[in-house]
């Protein structure tokens, strides 16, 4: 029960799955072994669950235009988009809120020019579409002696922070991989009333290791709510080696579960009593100084997710 004036941003207790997913080449495939594990983690109890970054397809730039796929007019057709009707399937069998990963997007204009994303969608227990998150923040970076990658390259982002409502349980917000490293997202949605942060990703062995869990640590004690980070299995037969160990933090900054590098789901139970601990025992929400510094949240208007 909450012992505060706050009302709870979660209203009862739930289950969140990420699905650490093997994927491969075969489009096909992919959506199969999906649906196999997402049935595998709804029946262990999750009722929210998390698919990896371009579950559908390899990472990489050279992939994004030949496994892309129309999304609008929404709802696409199944020709426009297996992913779209698969991932739907999969939420409305298992009864779940599925946080599908992301997939390439491509959008074609009137006069067929063509623009892809690295899109997200999240769909409701009844398998219809809550949310559409296209990657705010283009993963390009050059590290010598580690990695490149220009997204952007191909690549367009997306223009909006992504919110959602889960009526039983509250809101959250959606965002992928690379926007983790942006804590005004995570703050704007955790002001809005986030209790999770929710990340599809995918790092890599360079930045893996150091910053992966330390952002989600990062982001979830900035915020005082829930993260969750959910990465492809690695393979290192692919061109991309994700890093995997996908992880849920709690609203105190404690890795509650964490996955190693090879296929695996990972759960924890999402209170929200312990938010409200969190914030009562390290009250930065009443502490904070906006006549010293804005408040990021203020003036941002959501828009339809
Ligand atoms: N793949 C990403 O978008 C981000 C990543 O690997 C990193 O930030 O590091």
């Amino acid at each position: 029960m909450a012992t505060s004036s706050y009302p709870l941003l979660l209203k009862q207790p739930v289950k969140l799955a990420c699905v650490q997913l093997a994927t491969g080449a075969d489009k096909t495939a992919n959506l199969a072994h999906a649906a196999e594990k997402v049935r595998e983690a709804a029946s262990a109890g999750a009722k929210i669950v998390v698919l990896p970054e371009c579950f559908n397809s390899p990472y990489g730039c050279d992939y994004f235009p030949s496994y892309a796929e129309q999304l609008l007019p929404s709802p696409p057709s199944p020709e426009q988009s297996p992913s779209f009707h698969a991932l739907s399937a999969m939420a409305r069998d298992n009864g779940v809120y599925l946080i599908g990963g992301s997939i390439p997007e491509i959008e074609v204009s009137a006069d067929n020019k063509k623009t892809y994303y690295n899109t997200s969608l999240t769909f409701s227990p009844a398998g219809e579409l809550l949310a559409t998150h296209r990657k705010v923040h283009l993963f390009d970076i050059s590290i010598p002696g580690g990695i490149t990658f220009r997204e952007s390259d191909v690549l367009s982002p997306g223009n909006k922070l992504t919110v959602v409502d889960l009526p039983e349980y509250g809101r959250v917000a959606i965002a992928i991989c690379y926007d983790v490293r942006f804590p005004e997202l995570a703050t704007i949605a955790a002001r809005k009333g986030c209790f999770a942060l929710i990340y599809p990703g995918a790092f890599n062995l360079t930045t893996g290791p150091l910053h992966w869990r330390l952002l989600g640590q990062a982001r979830a004690v900035d915020n005082q709510v829930y993260v969750a980070l959910c990465s492809p299995a690695r393979d290192m037969s692919a061109s991309y080696n994700a890093w995997g160990h996908s992880l849920v933090v709690d609203p105190m900054a404690k890795v509650l579960v964490e996955a190693g590098e090879g296929e695996e789901i990972v759960s924890a139970e999402l209170n929200g009593e312990e938010i409200e601990k969190a914030r009562r025992g390290i009250p930065l929400r009443e502490q904070r100084r906006f006549d010293v510094y804005p408040d990021i949240s203020q003036g941002y208007e959501l828009k339809s997710p």
